[in-house]
């Protein structure tokens, strides 16, 4: 599945080809498949413990998982090899497996194994002192041939591959050795570590790591899809994940080996959806081992085209302008009046009822000269967009009456003590219900304290209103930073960290903005990671990876306030309770939506996290969903799969049509 038109178009409502406007070349009408994008399961990730919880029980029942694993690796594997256009075939492959002592290795040697069965040379460096003994007994049996690294490894049937000069096991540096046959290796089976690794790689694995991965690691190179031929050799297979990056909170730690593909064994973990650890993922495939994921709470969730379009409003016949959500936005400067007219423009175009704009004249005037629907001045607004194009506090005038405007306009918002319940409120706690402690007593009552604002209307707090949000919000407040903008919050917030630390952690620090403000966040970026509330003291995190990174252009963040503030509006206008617990997945729909504009707009079947491929045991269907983007989009459009330089423009003149393509989307699932 390498696009995520696929996504946004299943179902059995063809798409109606009618559609002008840059989807009258067929690109959007996309191959008419992976129905299994919108399974939950493979949009959501848990934590290496959850894992090993869910397999359990499948273990204790004797289910062979590591045989499957195994095999379904080397069924990858053989994808991987077949898809080259000039690549080796299986028997004349030259297959490196690198090895580590724990299960993982377990996995890799058994694939190995099976690979070497069909006559690939393999060679297993291990790179601890052991090696899973059965698994080691399959690749000796195979015609495999094992290089240990460490030298205290005390690993039977270990031999070294002749030497080039010919001399014996103990000459010259194993790791040279190893990068020699990486060098002439077709394939690189990465089995080091698995979700058991903890905390950077140490030892033998780190040198390799680094050695191979500053080999692969090039920050110049362009993005393009995945899963397109390799441009080097060798490709690189991760089993389970790649080994050296942070399972649980998407970090890299260390040194770690970028894979071409990973495998993962019966659930993503928050890696394969986390940045910047998913960027070394490559194409994933999951492999289902029917864990009972229902117990388990999801760790991470990528948000869907099926969970977007649960939050869209179609219009209905007895509405009015009104009903279908009025946007307001206080956005756009003398400095910056393009922002007005971005993001204005944005919301007008995604399906809001209205749009009402407060600004300076000129700002206005362009507004106007560009949407003559809008309105001006004050009035009732189902959402709001705020600070898109207005300087922050370091840049204004001290008496910016447009900082005034949303100074005035976030005050309720404040959660501070004034917002505190009264004290009836406590006596409606039976003395059964009563907390241990302060902290979960004051949890229990989050949602009353907040009550009073939950009535409030959703707003996108962007750009340089950031520094005019109050100390805490109700989660129907959502923050929009980038790196940069976040590290300054955050710093305002008492915490030493700027914009790299930000980039080496964004869900660490996501969470902390979001446990600190409350607020619901929605940090930008090529993944963009959203932080909302699931209940007391309860985070909710949702990523989007749908975006090109032709999306980084100017202008960008003002269509995704706009469009976003649309999308909170449609929410709002038809809402009877609060949205307090929708936001986050709100947030990520309205960054899915801006992601689909970009890849329309761009013609691009790029995406920083593409939809995840599901493991199929039928060796045909399994190459057909591993099949390169380009090879999906090759007739539908001139630009597949990279796509072309867009404007912020550009995305708005899409917005529409990501709208028309959920409308078609299969008419009985919307009631
Ligand atoms: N998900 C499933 O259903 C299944 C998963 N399987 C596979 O099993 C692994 C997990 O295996 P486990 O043995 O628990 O752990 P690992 O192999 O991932 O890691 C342990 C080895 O890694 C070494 N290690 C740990 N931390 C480091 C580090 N920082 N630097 C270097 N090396 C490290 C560790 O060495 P020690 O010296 O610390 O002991 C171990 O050698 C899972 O990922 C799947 O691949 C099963 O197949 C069953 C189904
Ligand atoms: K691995």
């Amino acid at each position: 599945m390498g696009s995520v038109f696929n996504d946004a178009h299943h179902g059995d409502d063809d798409f109606d080809e009618g559609l002008d406007d840059g989807l009258d070349n067929d690109f959007a009408d996309g191959p008419d498949e992976a129905p299994e994008t919108d399974d939950p399961f493979v949009s959501a990730a848990w934590r290496a413990e959850q894992v090993r919880a869910m397999e359990r029980p499948l273990l204790e029942r004797g289910v062979p998982l590591m045989r499957m694993a195994a095999t379904a690796a080397a069924h990858v594997a053989q994808a991987m090899l077949e898809r080259q256009p000039d690549g080796p075939d299986v028997a004349d492959a030259h297959v490196l497996l690198l090895a580590g002592a724990g299960d993982n290795g377990g996995d890799g040697l058994f694939a190995a194994a099976e690979l070497a069965d069909q006559g690939a040379n393999v060679v297993c460096a291990a790179t601890g002192r052991t090696l899973h003994a059965e698994g080691l007994r399959a690749l000796l049996d195979a015609g495999g041939r094992v290089l240990a690294l460490d030298p205290e490894a005390d690993i039977p049937g270990a031999a070294v591959p002749d030497a080039q000069d010919g001399t014996d096991e103990t000459d010259g540096d194993p790791l040279e050795r190893v990068m020699d046959l990486y060098e002439n290796a077709d394939l690189v089976i990465d089995a080091m570590t698995g979700i058991g690794l903890k905390g950077a790689l140490r030892g033998i694995p780190a040198q390799l790591a680094e050695r191979i991965g500053a080999d692969r690691i090039d920050p110049r190179s362009p993005a393009l899809p995945v899963s397109e031929p390799a441009a080097q050799y060798p490709m690189v297979l991760a089993v389970d994940v790649p080994s050296g990056v942070g399972v649980d909170d998407g970090t890299l730690p260390g040194t770690y080996i970028p894979a071409d593909v990973t495998v993962s064994f019966g659930a993503l973990k928050p890696c394969a959806l986390l940045p910047p650890a998913a960027y070394a993922c490559g194409q994933v495939v999951l492999v289902d081992f029917g864990f009972d994921t229902s117990r388990v709470p999801v760790a991470v969730e990528l948000v869907s085209a099926a969970e977007t379009r649960r939050h869209i409003r179609l219009p209905r016949l007895a509405d009015n302008k009104y009903a279908r959500g009025v946007v307001g936005l206080i956005t756009g400067s003398d400095a910056y009046p393009g922002a007005a007219v971005l993001s204005a423009s944005a919301a007008a175009r995604a399906n809001a009822g209205m749009v009402r704009y407060l600004g300076p004249e000129r700002a206005e005037r362009m507004v106007l000269d560009r949407l003559p629907e809008a309105v001006f001045g004050e009035g009732r607004c189902q959402a709001w967009v705020v600070g898109s194009g207005i300087p922050d506090g370091d840049h204004a005038d001290v008496d910016s009456p447009q900082r005034e405007a949303i100074r005035r306009l976030l005050e309720p918002y404040a959660v501070g003590e004034a917002n505190w319940p009264e004290p009836e409120s406590l006596l409606n706690i039976g003395l059964d219900d009563l907390p241990e402690s302060f902290e979960d007593l004051m949890a229990m009552l989050a949602p009353t304290y907040e009550g009073g604002q939950e009535s409030l209307p959703p707003v996108v707090v962007d750009a340089g209103a950031l520094d005019l949000l109050p100390e805490r919000v109700p989660p129907q407040v959502v923050i929009t930073p980038h790196a940069g903008e976040l590290a300054r919050l955050l710093r305002s917030r008492g915490q030493a960290v700027d914009a790299d630390d930000v980039e080496r952690d964004p869900l660490g620090c996501a969470l902390e903005a979001w446990r600190l403000t409350g607020a619901t966040v929605l940090l930008k970026g090529a993944i963009t990671v959203v932080v909302g509330s699931d209940g007391p003291d309860k985070p909710r995190v949702v990523v989007n990876g749908n975006a090109p990174a032709w999306l980084s252009t100017a202008g960008s963040g003002d269509v995704l306030a706009g469009s976003l503030g649309a999308l909170l509006a449609q929410a709002a206008a038809d809402e009877d309770r609060s949205l307090t617990l929708k936001m986050a997945d709100l947030a990520a729909a309205g960054a899915f939506i801006h992601g689909l504009a970009g890849q329309l707009a761009s013609g691009s079947g790029q995406a920083a996290r593409p939809p995840v491929v599901v493991y199929d045991e039928d060796r045909d269907r399994l190459a057909e969903a591993m099949a390169p983007t380009s090879e999906k989009l090759r007739d539908a459009t001139p630009f597949a799969p990279i796509g072309k330089p867009i404007l912020a423009g550009d995305v708005i003149a899409q917005l529409p049509n990501v709208y028309a393509l959920f409308a078609s989307m299969n008419l009985s699932e919307w009631n």
